[in-house]
């Protein structure tokens, strides 16, 4: 029977294929000493051989499919298999202290990621521990008999249903065969859901029940469109879909005939199109959908899939790539914005009833001063190389900007003074995503060169709505006037001190609000960067100077409801 399940539409485009249904193996287990040690090493041997023969076929896989450096991972997985020191350490516990091949890998395993993490002057080898964890979770799955998959396993066309998607489940999907995705929780501001956008695979998250409702291999259309997944559709609903698929396709060659075009308005007006990205790999999406700007590139990425925090230079690195492929264009690179939904499993953070509350971004920044002080150095380094600007999230007072500027400005002078080159034309901005602060934007204005408007967040906070909370989605709403006042509020505040506005939360590539941030006066709308294209055609048709006229209008309205009828049947 047909099932039609309505979520959150997270990343345009629709896909249809067969399920596969993405689970969290249950891998916890009683520590137990066992009488027949040669039945355990039995067991050990035959996860042993079928882990191999596993991670060989997905091995042989990436390499065709995503190229030998993503599949250098699985080799190194091969090789623990078959090193004697970690293999033969498993059977030898097995053998003296008599307990169960779970218990012998946890205690060798966990022996092994210990050792490799104390390297500290060997970054290859601190490396490894994260090889030997991801390693030892396929073995034990196996000898507690628990299906184990992972995105990097797939191999047919396939839509994947899962509870969530973490950051590094997405960095496995291959798009070749991954044609969309359906999640239980999130929102369109939830990372998955951004994830998906930069990687333009049709999505739908916060569907609440998916998982529950879908079966392994039957056939599923995702609409990421409309936020619908239809589980075993009709040969006429497969149809019509197939139809809808080929006209967004059309609908997206037509958009691509504007990727040299300026974004001027039909009065002329000139906005800033960029791009929101988490790794340097983005930029060529970027470059190809027609961005002017790198509104937002979050850092915290870099953090992230690792097992120690990454060096200056590896940082140095990433930054300079990304100044150096945007060829002068202006790059916002944010500073570390972890806590939150994003953890880093190497910096243990306090457990916290309010995450998002909580000890976060620049509050943790001011306190672990030494990753800071890393982080900021790296970008003082790499400015020379293209049109830095440094943006710190989560301000929520202004002695925070001006700790976060005064340790910015000792570590510029210190290099500097050791004859490090560094451009002397970075602007120095914030995120505005906390109402304390947009509601003090005049103050801000004296201290900060730029805003740039975090509307995932500081909608979050103004309406008192988790974003990861599908249960109260219905209150993310950009247009509500109380939003579009504290907006207002910000881009007034930098006009009046010779400052850009700009915004980078998923609101800026909204079609609906769009015509409502041109009538404020935006100067630069970040976006994913399958967002842009759509976006300037919008935007071309637009007056800038017309739609401004009914500012007062919608910022006088009771409702977001009100705005959107009044957005949909006068400024459009
Ligand atoms: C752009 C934002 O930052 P992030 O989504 O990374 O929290 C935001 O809060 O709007
Ligand atoms: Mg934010």
């Amino acid at each position: 029977m047909t099932e039609k399940i309505k979520g959150i539409a997270a990343s345009a485009g629709i896909a249809i294929a067969k399920t596969f249904i993405l689970r969290n193996p249950d891998l916890s287990f009683e520590r137990k000493t066992v009488s027949d040690k040669e039945s355990e090493k039995k067991k050990l041997n035959d996860a042993l051989e079928v882990s191999k023969k596993e991670l060989t076929e997905i091995k042989e896989t990436a390499e065709r499919e995503l190229g030998k450096d993503k599949a250098e991972v699985f080799a190194a997985h091969l090789m623990f298999l078959s090193d004697p020191e970690f293999v033969g350490a498993i059977g030898s516990k097995i053998d003296d202290e008599g307990i169960s091949a779970e218990s012998a890998l946890q205690d060798v395993s966990t022996f092994f990621i210990q050792t490799f993490e104390s390297m500290k002057d060997n970054a290859y080898m601190r490396e490894r521990a994260a090889d030997v964890r991801d390693v030892s979770k396929r073995l034990l799955a196996h000898l507690l008999g628990v299906s184990f998959t992972t995105p990097a396993s797939i191999t047919e066309q396939t839509v994947i249903i899962a509870e969530d998607l973490t950051p590094s489940d997405t960095a496995q999907l291959n798009r070749k065969y991954v044609k969309g995705f359906a999640t239980d929780i999130g929102g369109r501001t939830s990372h998955s859901a951004i994830m998906s956008r930069s990687m333009e695979i049709p999505a739908v998250v916060g569907t609440k029940t998916v998982m529950s409702q879908a079966k392994d291999g039957e056939i599923a259309i995702v609409d990421g469109l409309k936020g619908e997944v239809i589980l075993n559709p009709t040969e006429e609903e497969i149809e019509e879909y197939k139809s809808k698929a080929a006209a967004f396709k059309e609908q997206q060659e037509e958009w691509k005939k504007l990727v040299h075009e300026a974004t001027k308005t039909k009065d002329g007006a000139h906005v800033i199109l960029g791009a929101n990205i988490g790794n340097p790999g983005d930029v060529t999406g970027v470059v190809n959908n027609g961005g002017e700007a790198v509104g937002l590139y979050r850092t915290e990425f870099l953090y992230m899939g690792r097992d120690q925090l990454p060096t200056e230079d590896e940082q140095f690195d990433a930054y300079k790539e990304v100044l150096e492929k945007m060829e002068g264009k202006p790059v916002v690179i944010r500073t570390l914005d972890i806590g939150g939904d994003k953890k880093l499993k190497y910096l243990p953070l306090p457990h916290e009833m309010n995450p998002f509350l909580g000890f976060r971004a620049i509050r943790l920044c001011l306190e672990r001063q030494d990753i800071f002080r890393t982080q900021l150095r790296a970008l003082l380094r790499a400015s020379v190389f293209g049109k830095l600007r440094i943006m710190f999230p989560m301000i929520a007072t202004i002695n925070e900007l001006r700790e976060a500027k005064k340790i910015l400005f000792e570590e510029k002078d210190k290099l500097v003074a050791a004859g490090t080159e560094v451009s002397d034309e970075i602007q120095v901005g914030m995120m505005m995503e906390i109402p304390a602060a947009a509601v003090l934007a005049d103050r801000f204005a004296k201290e900060a060169d730029f805003f740039s408007i975090g509307t995932n967040d500081l909608i979050q906070y103004t309406m008192a709505a988790d974003r990861m909370n599908e249960h109260v989605s219905y209150l993310y709403q950009p247009v509500n006037p109380s939003i579009l006042r504290l907006v207002s509020n910000i881009i007034d505040a930098a006009h009046k001190e010779g400052h850009w506005a700009g915004m980078c939360g998923e609101m800026a590539g909204d079609s609906t609000a769009i015509p409502v941030l041109l009538a404020l006066g935006l100067d630069e709308f970040s976006m994913s960067a399958t967002s842009i294209l759509p976006a300037r055609s919008q935007l071309l048709r637009l007056s800038k100077e017309e739609l401004s006229k009914h500012k007062e209008a919608f910022l006088n309205m009771d409702t977001a409801e009100e705005v959107l009828d009044y957005v949909k049947t006068k400024m459009n």
